[in-house]
């Protein structure tokens, strides 16, 4: 690492890239599908339709099971309802902590760009003991805009001090909507290699991919600092 230079703030995806929430969602959208009389869907049909917020998530849903579109208010809603406080078969990815707290005592200024909702995004991050590591956190609610659009990760940037529209900085995400939006702000893109994604890693713009969250600090400060 480059001593004498400022350390490069590094922005992190949640759902699939620290975390894997695929059980909680799962359980909770059964148990909204199976109140309106809907045959469940699977763990991977759900794990793959995470990553665009919980309106996507819905949207995907009813396409899947032919339900109603003008229902999807009252399915979030329910959603949500079950959704809000469900940790209990959440986890992080393994040497997640580990390598956060070792970039944190680095020096390097962390932040979180999720689609997920904010407010369950920092009952996650407290639950996990993490939140106090994270100088911004932006969710899919924070701004106007989701992820594709840069416009949440510029957001989380500026709030760790980089300039928003020039940022020397780096995004670590596992999905389509991490690389996309970090190709549009633009910012290099590290991808976690055992996360949600179902386009092969090669059709994705990325600086590097890890497979392994105790080789993450390494890659990072192989990268030039600001
Ligand atoms: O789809 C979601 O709810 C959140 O997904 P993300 O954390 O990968 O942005």
């Amino acid at each position: 690492m480059n001593v004498c230079l400022a350390p490069l703030p590094i922005v992190f995806d949640l759902d699939g890239t620290l975390i894997d929430s695929a059980p909680d969602i799962h359980a909770c959208v059964n148990t909204v599908l199976g109140h309106h009389d809907t045959l469940p869907l699977t763990l991977d049909q759900v794990r793959s339709f995470i990553g665009g917020g919980v309106e996507v998530l819905w949207q995907k849903i009813i396409a899947a099971r032919d339900l109603p579109d003008d229902k999807i208010p009252d399915y979030i809603s329910a959603f949500m309802l079950c959704y809000q406080d469900a940790t209990q078969m959440t986890r992080l990815f393994p040497g997640v902590a580990e390598a956060l707290n070792l970039l944190a005592d680095r020096g390097y200024p962390l932040g979180i760009c999720t689609n997920k909702p904010h407010a369950v995004t920092c009952g996650i991050l407290d639950h996990f003991g993490i939140a106090n590591l994270f100088g911004s956190v932006i969710g899919g609610d924070s701004v106007q805009e989701r992820k594709p659009h840069p416009a949440p990760l510029r957001a989380a940037l500026l709030g760790l001090g980089a300039d928003p529209l020039n940022p020397k900085a780096l995004y670590v995400g596992d999905s389509e909507f991490d690389a996309a939006c970090a190709a549009a702000v633009p910012v290099p893109f590290l991808i976690y290699s055992q996360g949600y994604r179902h386009t092969p890693l090669a059709d994705l713009p990325h600086l590097a991919s890890f497979d392994d969250f105790a080789a993450l600090p390494g890659l990072i400060d192989m990268q030039p600092a600001d």
